[in-house]
């Protein structure tokens, strides 16, 4: 045993941890009223970020976890907006080996950014035109991205099975939100209405998502 292990006195087993996790989100949150799925996610998304508040903020259309779910299980690909969403997506969780996908960094989007006159996040959703059909879209960054997609469905670009919209900040995030909660397009989604948001916790919503085990 180490100086540490005597002082500290921490818990060191992964499992345990995450059992220790989940059973405190579940005691403290207030997850009354959700559909199982949506619980689910709201759980991972909390475990996330330490906000156990988080449900008060959550909306979502009654059919987002089982299409994103279904869209999964039949191989559908995920579009993320940053590198960021795409590096916490757990692989081994997805059930079809699912391709994740963010074009945030092929050479191709600055260009376009320069002359859509828009961020590179935004600019970036052009590359995504040919898989969005049925796709599950996670948004955790860029409020543009999520404001460029309903752009492209709204002019007739093909529909994703869902989209989970969490983009975080303080200029365009919850009217950004708000637009895709209000979307009148058919789209599938959840949001975290307001400020809150992140990469992290769009990476955890598609891991709830993508397998049954916690
Ligand atoms: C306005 C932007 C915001 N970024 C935020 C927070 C974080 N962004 C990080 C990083 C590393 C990246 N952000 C970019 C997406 C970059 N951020 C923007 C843009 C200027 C515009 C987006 C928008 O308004 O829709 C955007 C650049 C662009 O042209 O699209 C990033 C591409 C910048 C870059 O490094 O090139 C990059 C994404 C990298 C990747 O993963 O692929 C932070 C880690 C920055 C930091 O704190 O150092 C952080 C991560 C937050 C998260 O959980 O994702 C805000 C706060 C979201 C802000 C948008 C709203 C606002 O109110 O300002």
């Amino acid at each position: 045993m180490t100086k540490y292990d005597q002082v500290y006195g921490y818990e060191k087993d992964g499992a345990e941890i995450y059992r220790r996790s989940f059973a405190t989100i579940r005691a403290e949150a207030d997850l009354t009223g959700l559909p199982d799925g949506v619980g689910r996610v709201a759980v991972r998304m909390i475990h996330a970020c330490g906000m156990v508040d988080l449900v008060e903020d959550l909306a979502y259309s009654p059919g987002v976890a089982e299409s994103a779910r279904e869209a999964l299980r039949a191989g559908a690909p995920v579009l993320c907006d940053v590198r960021m969403v795409a590096s916490g997506i757990t692989r081994s969780r997805l059930p079809a080996g699912n391709e994740v996908l963010c074009a945030l960094a092929d050479p191709a989007v600055p260009g376009l950014a320069d002359r859509l006159g828009t961020t590179r996040s935004a600019a970036a959703l052009e590359l995504w035109r040919d898989r969005l059909d049925g796709a599950v879209v996670a948004v955790g960054n860029a409020p543009t991205a999520l404001f460029r997609l309903l752009e492209m469905v709204r002019d007739g670009a093909a529909r994703p099975a869902a989209v989970i919209g969490v983009p975080v900040g303080f200029v365009g995030a919850a009217e950004s939100k708000d637009a895709l909660a209000a979307n009148p397009y058919g789209l599938e989604y959840l949001v975290v209405r307001g400020r809150r948001g992140g990469s992290a916790m769009a990476a955890a919503a598609v891991n709830a998502l993508a397998s049954e085990r916690e």
